[in-house]
């Protein structure tokens, strides 16, 4: 293909007619022919065979066609279509070189086929064609071109050319005929073959030079006159020199493909003459344009993708956010859609921008996940700031919404400064969606923070309220009484008060709106509530002991809080139905929730029907009665009922029982002590005795010795009764103390006895009367034991005073 001059060819479409797609790919590299745009000419060549064509463009443009050797004769050496650059013509120039058209070494019919086919393809693709005639065939009826010209002219119709191309007749082996003679008579015969051919309707009257321009030259003889040969050569040569400016041989560009499209455009050009289908230039161009434009798009969108800073940018995308992204991805994407203006400039502006656009979507397409992935960075991680802030700033001491607002707005701005980094100048990328959701995540996050600290703030004001409740309703209704609910009633409505207030203050810091804010206030009072009733259920549940603690303070113990000692003078039976008047009372109290001021006659109902002294059934009684059976009280909703009545008759039934005990047994000690403290016998006894031991007592009077002897009896009795603590013994009834004693009586005597005698050792051994002491000594002793006898038998009787004291309690 190359040779020595740095010229190379190729064959285009061989004999066979099949196009050389390879070959003249390479060509194209070669010649570097895509860089040219549309600053390239073609020029293509026919003619008879064997008329010196390949000699001719070998020296006019320093091809390197095959030249037929003139000493073997004039046989067909080129075969199909071959294609060269010219060398040193500027603007670049392709040549080519078709098959001769005399068809001495082909049929008939092939090769008028395969000459009008070459000849419409060297139309379609040329602007300037270049037609090989010999001189002394000007004027000839015969001459071996006219049907070469003919199908030139045929050819053209069909291509719906918009351009005109130049024909350039060059007559070889110019005779001395002067050249201003030829020329005419040539374009004449042009004319006459121009005027014959059939033409469509469109075509009838137009004229030849709307389609050609046609030019003439003529050279002398190659081989004869190769010196003037080769100067008219060198002449004709400068013509070809910016041939593409206007005015010049390929002046006219409009239909000009692009020179990166030359190949393509060739090939489906050939494919359409071979299939004999018509071709339209302007509609190929159009073609060729979409074919080559998507060509490149898909080239540059390729480059891209390998990009290896995209790539980077890509990576680091898909990792965290990357600054300055949006100016770095449109530097890249700016380059690749220059380098696709570059290459596609020259196409079809309308194909060329919608591929253009194509592309441009194409690359946006590919980005946009990294740009998205960007954001989703940007969001999350601003998300993530605007919490620790956040939290750093209630922390801190900031009031709830300063802080919601501040910590808002700076990360906010913080996110739309991000998304101004990130986004791209080649769209506008919508970043409202993710901004929204950023603000939603946020406002989400401050809600739940809000309801965690309102949620935290409640509950301590319940805690205080709680505090503040349970111990004095506790108390308040310990000491049930007529003021009770209303106390209770005015403690919940001060706490209520005083928490609500200290709450509205609270809440002003949080935004929170009117109806959050009643509905927190109201929650406030209902906890408040609530803890009254809970503790007032709480109660009524325990209310049974309570009332027996009530009983038991009021009956066992006097008005100074001292224990009663049922000594005989107290009036049991008023001090029992005062304590169970008092009992009933709490009852009456805790039967009911009063939190509301409403009057209810629980208290009236239960005295009538449980107090003491109803004993008689009377007809507004037996109603009274028929209440207590029912489970619900008049004028108190079930809501509010802690007892309902028949819990109350119950629970007063069973505390009737469990206090009945007691009282009997207060009767019991009372009886007891009653009968303790009365030692002195009947008065008829005493009348009886006064009246029969008158004689007696008359004999005393006058013997004073028994007086002596009797008081000495009276020493001796009191001693014993001291000893024996009679009054105790007797205590637990007659027998059981004449029993006690006649156990201790023999074991006491004794003790006397022995005593006695150890005395009246000690007065033996002593021998002197001071050591020796009187019979009235030793009495005086006895009787000084005796005295600590009774000192502590008396002591002993103030122990089982109190001992009855606690029975009694
Ligand atoms: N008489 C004459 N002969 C020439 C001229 N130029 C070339 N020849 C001779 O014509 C013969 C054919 O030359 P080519 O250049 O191969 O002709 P061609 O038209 O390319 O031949 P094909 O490719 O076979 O159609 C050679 O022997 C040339 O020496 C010329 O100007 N006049």
């Amino acid at each position: 293909m190359d040779d020595d001059k740095g010229c190379c060819s190729t064959q285009l479409i061989d004999q066979d007619g099949n196009f050389n797609v390879l070959g003249i790919e390479e060509f194209m590299k070669k010649v570097k022919l895509a860089e040219c745009g549309l600053s390239y000419a073609v020029v293509s060549i026919m003619g008879p065979q064997s008329s010196g064509k390949s000699t001719l463009l070998n020296h006019l443009f320093g091809t390197n066609f095959i030249e037929m050797d003139a000493f073997k004769g004039r046989s067909q050496t080129t075969k199909g279509i071959w294609l060269a650059r010219s060398v040193g013509i500027e603007p670049c120039t392709l040549v080519m070189d078709l098959e001769g058209t005399d068809g001495r070494e082909r049929g008939e019919m092939d090769d008028t086929t395969f000459e009008k086919k070459s000849a419409l393809f060297a139309l379609a693709v040329s602007d300037v064609v270049l037609i090989n005639m010999w001189c002394h065939d000007i004027g000839r009826e015969q001459a071996a071109n006219k049907p070469l010209l003919k199908t030139v002219f045929q050819v053209m119709m069909r291509l719906f050319s918009p351009r005109k191309t130049t024909l350039m007749f060059v007559i070889r082996d110019k005779t001395k005929t002067p050249f201003e003679i030829l020329e005419p008579i040539l374009r004449q015969d042009i004319q006459k073959i121009w005027d014959s051919i059939p033409k469509p309707q469109a075509h009838k009257e137009t004229p030849l030079s709307e389609f050609f321009n046609v030019e003439v030259v003529a050279l002398s003889s190659y081989e004869e006159k190769e010196e003037q040969f080769k100067e008219q050569v060198a002449s004709l040569r400068q013509r070809f020199f910016h041939s593409i400016a206007p005015g010049g041989l390929a002046g006219d560009r409009r239909a000009v493909v692009p020179a990166s499209g030359f190949s393509f455009s060739a090939q489906q050009i050939w494919k359409i003459i071979k299939e004999n289908k018509d071709l339209d230039l302007p509609k190929h161009k159009v073609m060729v344009a979409t074919v080559r434009c998507q060509e490149i798009a898909n080239e540059k969108f390729g480059s891209f993708t390998e990009n290896k800073e995209w790539c980077q940018l890509d990576e680091a995308a898909r990792c965290g956010p990357v600054p300055g992204f949006g100016k770095k991805l449109s530097l890249i994407l700016e380059r690749c859609l220059s380098e696709y203006d570059v290459e596609a400039l020259y196409f079809d502006e309308g194909v060329r921008s919608a591929k253009r656009k194509t592309l441009e979507e194409k690359l946006l397409q590919h980005v946009q996940p990294a740009f998205l992935s960007i954001l989703d960075h940007l969001c999350s991680g601003t998300f993530d700031k605007f919490k620790e802030e956040f939290d750093k700033a209630l922390h801190g001491g900031e009031g709830f919404s300063a802080a919601t607002r501040s910590c808002t707005e700076s990360f906010m701005s913080l996110f739309d400064e991000g998304c101004a980094d990130s986004v791209i100048q080649q769209v506008n990328w919508d970043t409202c969606k993710i901004r929204d959701k950023l603000l939603h995540d946020i406002k989400g996050h401050v809600a739940l923070v809000r309801a965690a600290k309102l949620s935290e703030l409640i509950s301590r004001y319940e805690a205080k309220l709680n505090e503040a409740l349970r111990g004095p309703v506790d108390a308040l209704l310990d000491g049930a009484g007529d003021d009770t609910w209303p106390a209770i009633r005015e403690l919940l409505q001060r706490e209520i008060q005083l928490a609500i207030s200290k709450l509205s203050d609270d809440l002003s810091t949080f935004d929170t709106d009117e109806q959050t804010r009643d509905k927190l206030l109201a929650r406030l009072e209902d906890f408040a509530r609530g803890v009254v009733e809970s503790k007032a259920r709480e109660e009524a549940g325990r209310v049974l002991i309570r009332m027996k603690d009530r009983f038991t303070t009021l009956f066992a113990y006097d008005s100074d809080s001292m224990p009663r000692v049922w000594t005989g003078k107290e009036d049991i039976k008023a001090i029992k139905k005062l304590a169970r008047s008092a009992s009933l009372k709490l009852l009456s109290v805790m039967a009911a929730l009063r939190l509301d001021d409403e009057d209810d006659d629980i208290e009236n109902t239960l005295s009538l029907a449980l107090g003491e002294g109803t004993s008689s059934p009377t007809s507004s009684s037996m109603a009274i009665s028929e209440q207590l059976a029912s489970n619900t009280w008049e004028k108190v909703s079930l809501s509010k009922t802690l007892l309902t009545p028949m819990q109350c008759k119950s629970l007063w039934r069973q505390f009737k029982a469990e206090t009945d005990y007691t009282v009997t047994q207060a009767i019991a000690a009372q009886e007891a002590n009653k009968r303790n403290n009365n030692w002195l016998p009947p008065p008829w006894a005493i009348v009886a005795m006064l009246v029969l031991g008158f004689n007696e007592f008359m004999t005393l009077l006058r013997n004073p010795l028994y007086i002596v002897v009797l008081f000495v009896a009276f020493l001796i009795t009191k001693a014993l009764w001291v000893q024996f603590d009679i009054p105790n013994e007797f205590r637990r009834g007659t027998l059981p103390g004449l029993i006690s004693l006649s156990s201790k009586f023999v074991p006491a005597i004794m003790n006397l006895l022995k005593r006695l005698t150890e005395a009246g050792e000690i007065a033996v051994a002593g021998g002197d009367a001071h050591k020796n002491p009187s019979p009235a000594a030793k009495s005086y002793q006895v009787g000084a034991e005796t005295e600590s006898d009774l000192s502590s038998a008396s002591s002993s009787q103030v122990t089982s005073v109190e001992n009855g004291s606690d029975y009694s309690d």
